[in-house]
């Protein structure tokens, strides 16, 4: 079993779990349920920078990146950088966060969010939603093409955008469909973690343009982020690069500084 087998198997018993704690039911009655949400995709095509900055406190690959963060004040402090949205990462067991994380930067901030989850099943979904989410996370190397078809028109019919995340040539192949907001492009391996920026070059021509192009993962440089845009990418995901330093808010707003 890969890492990526364990993290699935166990949120699948997690997500069987939450369903007996807080039924789907309740989750509707959230006031959030009830928000308008704000597109990613839009900001992403509107914006000149593209940054996506995330909330990580930690990962399989790295351990701790940065145990010590408040969640509300990195979301404003990204929020002030200028990105054109935040990922958090919600994950408990093998990154550190939680669905309350979600919850704080949505309390803070009205900029687009990013629920960062293995998402396997529906309830993620309306539990995304009832905290706050504008955006969900599918993992095309966990899903189905019947899986992410389900999964994406659900998350289009609560008003949330969807990333759909891939690796390479036959993920990208058989996961592009009508209902994805955006395509990313994961330039970490989940499954060996080897991460190189030439996955996003190699991809790109691949990605049909109605899709707004996203690079995750890896990205730490300013030259790295032009050589993307060369290739057609308009999103740019990045979370140690800024979580590594104490205050991740002003490192993404010295970052973007040089990116304008
Ligand atoms: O910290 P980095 O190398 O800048 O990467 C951020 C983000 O791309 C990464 O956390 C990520 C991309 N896809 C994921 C899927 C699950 C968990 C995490 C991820």
């Amino acid at each position: 079993m890969n890492i990526l087998d364990k993290i699935v198997a166990d949120k699948r018993k997690e997500v069987t779990l939450k369903k007996y704690v807080i039924p789907s039911q309740q989750l509707e009655k959230s006031v959030l349920f009830e928000r308008n949400t704000n597109s990613l995709s839009q900001a992403l095509r509107d914006s000149n920078t593209g940054i996506i900055a995330e909330h990580k406190r930690r990962s399989p690959s790295k351990a701790t990146i940065n145990q010590n963060t408040n969640v509300g004040q990195v979301a404003k402090g990204y929020k002030t950088a200028g990105v054109c949205g935040m990922s958090v990462l919600t994950d408990i067991k093998y990154f550190g966060g939680s669905i309350e994380d979600l919850l704080l930067a949505r309390a803070s901030v009205d900029i687009p969010l990013l629920r960062k989850e293995f998402i396997v099943d529906e309830y993620q979904l309306l539990e995304a939603k009832a905290y706050g989410a504008d955006v969900i996370l599918l993992i095309a190397a966990v899903l189905s093409e019947k899986e992410i078809k389900e999964l994406s028109n659900f998350a289009k019919n609560l008003g949330l955008d969807v990333l759909l995340e891939v690796h390479n040539e036959e993920e990208l192949k058989r996961s592009i469909m009508p209902s994805l907001d955006m395509l990313g492009v994961n330039n970490r391996n989940l499954k060996t973690f080897e991460v190189s920026l030439d996955t996003s070059k190699e991809l790109s021509d691949l990605i049909p343009d109605d899709f707004v192009k996203v690079s995750e993962s890896g990205i730490s440089t300013i030259e790295a982020i032009k050589t993307l845009k060369e290739f057609g990418y308009k999103g740019f995901l990045i979370g140690e690069n800024f979580m590594k330093t104490d205050n991740p808010g002003a490192s993404a707003a010295d970052f973007i500084q040089q990116l304008k």
